[in-house]
């Protein structure tokens, strides 16, 4: 399936020659609690780095943190040890409001749960990262139209997210996530409520835009078919993240 192009990604003067040597994403000794006394620890010592153009799936039973783990990488979450850094970039050393636009510039992130905003039409929503940049006008539509026909929704611009099927809503909230063209892409469950074809061309589209854009690719999956088509499987657990040797 073709993916189409996009204008280059602003340049990014927070991130120097230095951070672009280093790994995309560097996650270390992260640990996640809950509650005070006595705190509840879902995941500690968790490590991994990721490299620019890299497909790393994560795996892990149900209840382990993968989504939590996957909200941290984003900043989306606060964790209570350890680092998470993105091209150099410490996110512990950013408040909310520059994490914000950090996520803007950087981050393309498809939610177990869509998030596509109701009262919006499916371009408007796709559209949404690229006006949060400053983007407007006729080079905008041009990229909208490419990613709705990636995804195979050519011609459901105009349509209310009630309007669509469930899988149909899980392509609408991947082409948002792709439009802008991020360095950095995280999925939880992409392929979830789609059907084995779908989800194959789906894993497609997701795989030749880390390849062709160099993007790292973070995929939370229980589908054993998309995690073996990653370059790296890593299996999540209370006590740390292993390479996953059963798949
Ligand atoms: N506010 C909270 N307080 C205490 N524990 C919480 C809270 N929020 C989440 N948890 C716990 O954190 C753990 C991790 O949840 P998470 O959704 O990240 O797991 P997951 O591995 O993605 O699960 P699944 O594969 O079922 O989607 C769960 O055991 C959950 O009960």
């Amino acid at each position: 399936m073709p993916f189409a192009a996009a204008s280059a990604a602003p340049s990014d003067p927070t991130v120097d020659a230095t951070a672009r040597a280093a790994p995309l994403v560097l996650v270390d000794r992260l640990a996640k609690r809950y509650g005070q006394v006595p705190a509840s620890t879902v995941f500690e010592q968790v490590s991994c780095a990721v490299q620019p153009g890299e497909f790393v799936a994560v795996v892990g039973d149900s209840g382990v943190g993968k989504s939590t783990f996957l909200n941290c990488l984003a900043g989306l979450d606060t964790w209570q040890q350890g680092r998470v850094v993105h091209a150099g970039v410490d996110l512990s050393t950013l408040d909310e409001a520059q994490r914000a636009v950090w996520r803007r510039r950087h981050l393309g992130f498809v939610f177990q749960a869509f998030h596509v905003l109701p009262h919006l039409d499916v371009a408007q929503n796709i559209a949404l990262p690229l006006m949060l940049l400053g983007r407007r006008g006729a080079e905008n539509r041009e990229r909208v139209r490419q990613v709705l026909q990636a995804v195979g929704l050519d011609g459901l611009g105009g349509r209310l997210p009630q309007q669509l099927s469930g899988g149909q809503l899980q392509r609408v909230a991947i082409a948002r996530a792709l439009v802008h063209a991020p360095p950095l892409l995280l999925a939880d469950e992409p392929t979830g409520n789609l059907d084995p074809g779908t989800a194959r061309q789906i894993m497609d589209l997701l795989l030749a835009q880390t390849r062709e854009r160099q993007t790292a690719l973070v995929l939370v999956t229980h589908s054993m078919d998309a995690a073996r088509r990653a370059d790296r499987v890593l299996r999540l657990t209370a006590q740390g993240m292993r390479p996953e040797t059963d798949c």
